[in-house]
């Protein structure tokens, strides 16, 4: 007799994020059976990504072919075989998605997407002609200004939409990008059947069908009310025609939406009965993948940097975000976003050090904290809070009225002055966008970071003084938004399972019942950080306001 149904059961994520297909497979206490990924750049050099992200020729254009993410599917699914993964033991399946990216599906595409051929890759069936726009836009594009301010006005102002969606209108927000669409290119918007984000769009492979999007990456559009979780009518009115036809109903994170498609049972030997469950933004995906308690500030360290935290009420932000929570679906979660993050630091590390990271270490650990009173802020792309571009460096001396060298004409002395300015001033950015929002610091804050830059402990000890608090890391070694899209999956099928008989387990409570990944404390911050950092946190504020007004 084999073992119980129980113990043979495997839960599948995957997270799609900006550079890279990841994908894990978890066991029944939710360890690591199996991961592979493919990283756009080199495994898939034809579509000439940078960075997982192709640029436009307008400025702060960016988009991705979607086929290159169908391929990626193909080649990580033939990876995570290749590594003996039996994909015959998968219960559930979720996706974490890089957020607010979309994908416009043509008529053809639903057909083909309903009747896979097990015999060919997925690329070679979803092909250029599934998608009605084949340079789809990503959360990097910023090309939407004029989308965005008419959205709010037809709402009654910024306020308005902030109450509503959680957010005023963002450039990279799937609202108005899909505006955009509807205005510049019409005839595709008219030829989209459906619209998925990046996180239902995996959902959708794996179902055959096109997957509703759930409520908490939807709160990343400007198109969702976020108190009633679900579409607002006024804002689709906004946006584009007949929308609501395009999206489907938005629905839970904690949804089984299906069975997976033949092509997988067929191709890959899933179990008939293997479950697709609601995939979710990246950012979402990451909270539900950090099993910390409400008080805790967690960070993300991916392409773009975050800082995520629970709220049981939504707050009225003018900046950042607040979207539903992913898995405490009554809650509600906030998000800062930072654009200017691990991309600057690479280029950073490439001009220094020849791209290695532990000559970068070396240069950031022989400074001391403070940096000799040498500041930086680097928004190398447009930032998204402050919306402001351009690179500032002050040493000591410098202040405001020192306009010439304000305007970042010095450079500093020596890469390591560089880099620790660098490092140094992302974190102050960070913190002081944070607390102008009304986020308090203090003795009991505890820090969680995640996403690729984690591994990188100088960089974790400059959050940890910077933010004058301990910094954690997951034992794990997995970035937290795969690791949630796998403990998502089992967490809907056990809601499932459970019906409406009892009181369920809370999410937490039940994955913390099967899993024993335990936190790390990496850093502790130095005794004077806040005696140093306090007086910069000031420094930074002024010289992102001089940045935004030169001439001042
Ligand atoms: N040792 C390191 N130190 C600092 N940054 C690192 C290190 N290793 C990887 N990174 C950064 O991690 C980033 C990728 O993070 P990841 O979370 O995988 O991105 P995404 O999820 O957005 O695709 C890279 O851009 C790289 O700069
Ligand atoms: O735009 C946002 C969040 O609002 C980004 O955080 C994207 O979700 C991309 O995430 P990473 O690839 O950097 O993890």
């Amino acid at each position: 007799m084999g073992p119980p149904k129980q113990l043979k059961r495997t839960f599948l994520g995957f997270d799609l994020s900006t550079q890279k297909l990841k994908a894990v497979l978890l066991g029944s206490s939710l360890e690591v059976v199996a991961a592979a990924e493919v990283k756009f750049d080199t495994d898939l050099p034809e579509f000439r990504t940078t960075g997982g992200a192709n640029a436009g020729i307008i400025k702060n254009e960016y988009f991705v072919q979607p086929v290159m993410w169908v391929k990626a599917m193909d080649i990580v699914l033939d990876r995570l075989v290749m590594q003996q993964a039996d994909l015959s033991t998968v219960a559930a399946i979720s996706g974490s998605g890089q957020q607010h990216g979309s994908l416009y599906w043509s008529k053809h595409g639903i057909n083909t997407l309903q009747n896979l051929d097990s015999e060919k890759f997925l690329h070679a069936q979803i092909d250029d002609s599934a998608f009605v726009v084949n340079r789809t836009p990503i959360w990097m594009d910023a090309t939407t200004t004029k989308q965005c301010l008419e959205m709010e006005m037809a709402v009654g102002g910024t306020l308005n939409m902030v109450e509503l969606t959680g957010s005023k209108c963002y450039e990279r927000f799937t609202g108005p990008q899909i505006r955009k669409i509807y205005q510049q290119r019409c005839h595709a918007y008219e030829e989209a059947s459906r619209i998925s984000l990046v996180s239902s769009f995996i959902s959708s492979l794996f179902l055959g069908s096109v997957a509703p999007i759930d409520f908490s990456d939807g709160s990343g559009m400007n198109l969702l009310d976020i108190r009633k979780k679900n579409w607002s009518k006024e804002c689709l009115n906004v946006c584009a025609p007949d929308l609501d036809k395009r999206l489907d109903i938005p629905v839970s994170p904690n949804s089984i939406l299906g069975n997976v498609s033949p092509y997988f049972v067929e191709r890959f030997s899933f179990s008939p009965d293997c479950k697709v469950a609601a995939s979710t933004g990246d950012n979402p995906s990451a909270l539900s993948g950090m099993l910390v308690g409400s008080s805790w500030l967690t960070i993300s360290l991916g392409t773009s940097d975050t800082l995520m935290m629970s709220l049981k009420e939504p707050l009225n932000w003018e900046e950042g975000h607040i979207l539903c929570h992913p898995t405490e679906t009554e809650e509600f979660m906030g998000l800062l976003c930072f654009r200017n993050a691990s991309l600057v630091r690479e280029e950073m590390n490439k001009k220094t050090t020849g791209g290695n990271w532990d000559k970068f270490n070396e240069y950031l650990d022989s400074t001391p904290r403070g940096n000799f009173g040498n500041m930086a802020v680097h928004f190398n792309d447009m930032e998204i809070i402050p919306k402001v571009q351009g690179i500032l460096r002050w040493n000591k001396e410098m202040n405001p009225s020192f306009p010439d060298a304000a305007r970042g004409v010095i450079k500093f002395s020596s890469p390591q002055i560089e880099i620790r300015a660098l490092v140094e001033g992302q974190m102050l950015h960070h913190r002081a966008v944070a607390e102008d929002l009304g986020y308090k610091f203090g003795p009991e804050t505890q820090i969680l970071v995640t996403g690729g830059a984690s591994v990188n402990k100088s960089i974790l000890q400059t959050i940890a003084d910077v933010f004058n608090a301990p910094v954690h890391i997951q034992d794990e070694g997995y970035e937290a938004a795969l690791l949630g899209a796998a403990y998502r999956s089992a967490y809907a099928l056990y809601l499932q399972e459970a019906g409406e008989e009892g009181t369920p387990l809370c999410y937490r409570d039940y994955i913390l019942s099967l899993t024993s990944n335990k936190l790390s404390l990496v850093c502790e911050p130095h005794k004077d950080s806040e005696e140093i950092y306090a007086p910069m946190l000031l420094r930074y504020r002024e010289m992102a306001r001089v940045l935004s007004n030169p001439n001042t």
